[in-house]
């Protein structure tokens, strides 16, 4: 059974967060592989200042995507999702290229997008649940990014994906057990997070609360940049 905690903290594994500047890297993504960023002055601003990104990980229906996407509103951040950003590139969607391709092209895709939005800072990025079954991905997402899991229960994963159509793993007659059993191998992978939140009883803005109260804390105690890039953008005039 999941521990009942708010923020479940990792100290052991948080000193991995010494996020290396690399101006290059930035320049070369930011011009090259996302041109779209270039007219957004603002959101360049966040991103030079910032620490890193925050990564979302966690089984499918925890709310990453929800979770991402308020949270990336709070800070000032852009949202990106890994699952988005892969039906954007390939020009499918998820359930096309898992039924047309096959699950190991969605993962080839899966991998090249962790390897292109780790490098990037600034943003808040969703993962996909199962972006942890390649060890890679969370070495290169962690180079740049500070890792959140969000877990939840079974019963409550099942409410809230089993009559959803767009996940390829999850289909209408899957029982709460079954996401149990695909929930606990998968466990390890999501535990070794710098922080992880419950979110069963939680809702999206309870669960964005704590993750800025926490993101405030390690503002506090180590210095990092994540909220304050806003108001140092508001201080120099925008
Ligand atoms: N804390 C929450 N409470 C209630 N429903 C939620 C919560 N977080 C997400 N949901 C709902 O659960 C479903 C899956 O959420 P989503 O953000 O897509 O999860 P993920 O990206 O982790 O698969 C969506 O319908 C969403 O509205
Ligand atoms: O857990 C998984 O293997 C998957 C999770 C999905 O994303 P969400 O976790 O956002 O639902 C999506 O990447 C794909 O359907 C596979
Ligand atoms: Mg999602």
């Amino acid at each position: 059974m999941q521990e009942r905690l708010n923020i479940q903290e990792r100290p052991d594994i948080q000193e991995r967060l010494d996020i290396q500047e690399q101006p290059g890297v930035q320049e070369q993504l930011d011009t090259q592989e996302r041109p779209d960023m270039q007219e957004q002055p603002e959101l360049q601003k966040q991103q030079e200042c910032s620490s890193g990104n925050v990564v979302l990980i966690g089984f499918m229906g925890t709310g990453k995507s929800s979770v991402g996407r308020r949270l990336a509103a709070r800070l000032g951040f852009r949202y990106l999702d890994t699952d988005q950003e892969i039906e954007r590139v390939t020009g499918m969607s998820i359930v096309e290229i898992f039924t047309h391709h096959g699950e190991a092209r969605f993962r080839a895709e899966e991998h090249e997008m962790a390897k292109t939005l780790g490098a990037l800072r600034g943003q808040v990025v969703a993962t996909g649940g199962g972006i942890v079954l390649n060890p890679d991905n969370l070495t290169v997402l962690r180079e740049q990014g500070l890792i959140i899991a969000l877990t939840a229960r079974p019963d409550v994963v099942w409410q809230r994906v089993a009559h959803r159509t767009h996940r390829p793993l999850i289909n209408q007659s899957i029982t709460v057990e079954e996401i149990a059993a695909m929930m606990e191998r998968r466990m390890p992978y999501y535990q070794s997070a710098d922080v992880t939140i419950d979110t069963s009883d939680k809702t999206v803005r309870e669960i964005v609360d704590q993750l800025v109260d926490y993101l405030r804390r390690r503002e506090a105690e180590r210095g990092e940049r994540w909220l304050i890039c806003q108001t140092l953008a508001v201080e120099k005039g925008g």
